[in-house]
């Protein structure tokens, strides 16, 4: 089974609020939501990789300095093997807002099991509760 490296990142508003943004309707986890983020492609380190998809998914800056890693997520989907470290970012420039059309949403920490996120998803959220 082949190992996806994916990189995420909860970006954490001044009042404690996580990003999370829902996934197309019809794409594999459609309609589940998601951390901000993406596959690492060849030669890219993660943090390279999250900064990158940052500007792609929501048009803003931020730095190698500003990402702490909390976790990450080792989960068997049917046809591959997810690897996904999870970051937290406080310090960015710009207003997140969505390039790709995503709906985008600000939640607090203990209001994230409200919205149905992707399986591998589930114990990073216990961690990152712990964390915030
Ligand atoms: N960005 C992100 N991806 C996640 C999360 N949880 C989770 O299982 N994934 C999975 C969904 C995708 O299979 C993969 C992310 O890759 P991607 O953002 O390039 O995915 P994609 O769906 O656009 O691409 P593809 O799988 O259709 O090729 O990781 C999460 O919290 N954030």
């Amino acid at each position: 089974m082949d190992i996806v490296l994916v990189v995420a990142v909860a970006l954490i508003d001044a009042d404690g609020r996580v990003l999370i943004a829902k996934r197309p309707e019809g794409k594999k986890l459609g309609g589940l939501w998601e951390f901000p983020g993406g596959k690492v492609d060849p030669g890219e380190t993660p943090e390279h990789a999250l900064i990158r998809e940052l500007q792609e998914e929501l048009g803003i800056d931020t730095r190698t300095s500003c990402l702490a890693p909390i976790g990450f997520a080792s989960h068997a989907y049917d046809d591959f093997h997810l690897l996904m470290p999870l970051y937290v970012c406080r310090v960015w420039q710009g207003t997140p807002s969505s390039m790709e059309g995503q709906e985008l949403a600000w939640v607090r920490p203990n209001r994230l099991g409200d919205y149905p996120m992707p399986p591998a998803d589930i114990p990073l959220v216990a961690q990152l509760r712990d964390w915030v």
